[in-house]
Formats: structure tokens, sequence, C-alpha cells
């Protein structure tokens, strides 16, 4: 069997890791595993974890590294026969040395997107809370306004995207993100990519995986995951 491939994506509230991820989900049949879809998954239905992460995702805080380790490492174990691109997952230094000793990463994607741009795109998002399915009503809007295109319920804005909150997450952001980013640059594999516009990152991210990921692989994942 081919070697599995692993890569995770960095990048701030709205840098664009959800959209890129489901991009190279399709175009290279990684499965994309996003920490927040699956806290949102454990919130829905009541876990443990869930009912813990919920009061901290409410406050526009991180969830304690215990917390999002004991929930994400069995997540990484299920995954060992595929290969995989975390989204979400490390957000901290602790989060990011537990990964080390689990796994052997191949790519680090780290996306570095203007603070305005940010602050423009997440007030213009809107979720379909059941699926995690993402809009924006100016780069990828709903065929209705409002309403989920698939399931045709209605789309809310997270708390935490409304402006108030906005600004001292993503300053928050860049305070614990820093010593990741720096620790993946020693190793040697981390790529940044820094534009305003996803559609203008996503080619340079695409020829980066081409090169990384064996096409007998790309092929095979296709093949299991469509
Ligand atoms: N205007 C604009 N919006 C974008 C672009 N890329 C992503 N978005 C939107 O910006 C918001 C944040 O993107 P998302 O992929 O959820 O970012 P994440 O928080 O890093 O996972 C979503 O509403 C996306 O639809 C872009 O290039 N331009
Ligand atoms: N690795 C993580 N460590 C701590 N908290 C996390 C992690 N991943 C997600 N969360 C929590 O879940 C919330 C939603 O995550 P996510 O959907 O990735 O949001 P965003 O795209 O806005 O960063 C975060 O604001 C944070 O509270």
């Amino acid at each position: 069997m081919s070697k599995l491939f692993r890569a995770v994506i960095l990048g701030p509230p709205g840098s664009g890791k959800g959209t890129i991820s489901e991009r190279v989900a399709s175009s290279f049949g990684l499965q994309h595993l996003s920490s927040g879809d699956f806290l949102r998954e454990n919130i829905a239905a009541k876990t443990e974890a869930g009912v813990l992460a919920k009061t901290y995702i409410e406050k526009g805080a991180l969830v304690p590294d215990h917390v999002m380790t004991r929930l994400m490492l069995p997540r990484l174990e299920e995954m060992t026969r595929h290969s995989w691109l975390l989204d979400g997952f490390p957000r901290t230094l602790a989060q990011a040395e537990v990964l080390n000793s689990a796994c052997e990463l191949d790519v680090v994607i780290s996306l570095n997107i203007p603070l305005e741009t940010l602050k423009e795109r997440l007030r213009h998002r809107w979720i379909h809370p059941a699926s995690g399915r993402v809009y924006n009503m100016c780069f990828n809007p709903p065929r209705v306004q409002g309403v989920d295109d698939i399931s045709g319920e209605p789309l809310i804005q997270h708390e935490d995207d409304k402006p108030e909150a906005l600004v001292a997450r993503l300053r928050h952001y860049k305070d614990v993100a820093k010593p990741v980013i720096d620790l993946y640059r020693a190793k040697g594999i981390l790529h940044m990519f820094s534009d305003t516009e996803t559609d203008r990152i996503w080619p340079y991210v695409s020829s980066l995986l081409s090169t990384k990921i064996p096409t007998d692989l790309a092929d095979a994942q296709r093949a299991t995951t469509h």
C-alpha cells in the first residue's frame, strides 16, 4: 500500500481553512477532519465533551487543550488507514506537541490573510448549524437568502462571528498560533500562503499537493470516498 498522507491547515478564523479543505478533499480524495465540525457534532449529540466544550465556545474562548486532545486523538486513531487533512487542530503549542507524538505530518499549510479581510468575511459568514455548511453572503451565497441550499432550513450567524467578539478573537489567535507556526517552520514542513482571495491561493496549494501526494494514492482515495 502507498504511504498515507498527513496534512494540517492553519490560519485564523475566516482565513478560508474550511473552504480550501473542501477543495483539497474533493481534488485529492483526502478526508477533511474539521475540529470545529467535530465539536459541533459533539455538542448536538450532547456528549460529555460536547457539553463541556459548548460553555467555552459560547464565550468565544478556546476549548481547553486536554478536552480537545481527548476528543481528537481517538478520531485520528479511527483514521489510521486514511490520508487526511486536519483543519482547526492543533491550535496551541500543547496540542501540536500531542499531535507530534501521535503521528508524523507531511505538510503544514498556513494561511496568512490580512486582518481587514478576515473581519469583512466573518461579518458575512452564515452557517447551517445541523450540517456545518458555510456560506458567505458575497463569496458563496445560498440560492435563497437566509436558507440552506440542501435542507431548506434557516441559516444562523455564529455568536463569535459578530463584530463585538471578532477583534479580540483574531488578536488572541495570533498570540496562540505563533509558537505552532514556529514549530512547523523549524521542522521544515511549513508552507505559507498570503493573499486576500481563496481563488488566488488555491492554485498554489493545489500544485504543492500535486508534488507531495503520489498519484496512485490520490486515485485510490478518490475511489473509496466517491
Ligand atoms: N469574499 C471572500 N470570502 C471568502 C473567500 N474564501 C472564503 N470565504 C468566505 O469566508 C468565510 C470564512 O471561510 P472559512 O472557509 O469558513 O474559513 P475558516 O474559518 O478558516 O475555516 C466563509 O463565509 C467563506 O465562504 C474569499 O476568497 N473571498
Ligand atoms: N483545536 C481547538 N482548540 C481549542 N478550541 C477549538 C479548537 N478547534 C475549534 N475550537 C473551538 O471551536 C470554535 C469553532 O471552531 P471553528 O469552526 O474552527 O471556527 P473558526 O473557523 O471560526 O475558527 C472555536 O472558536 C473554538 O472555540
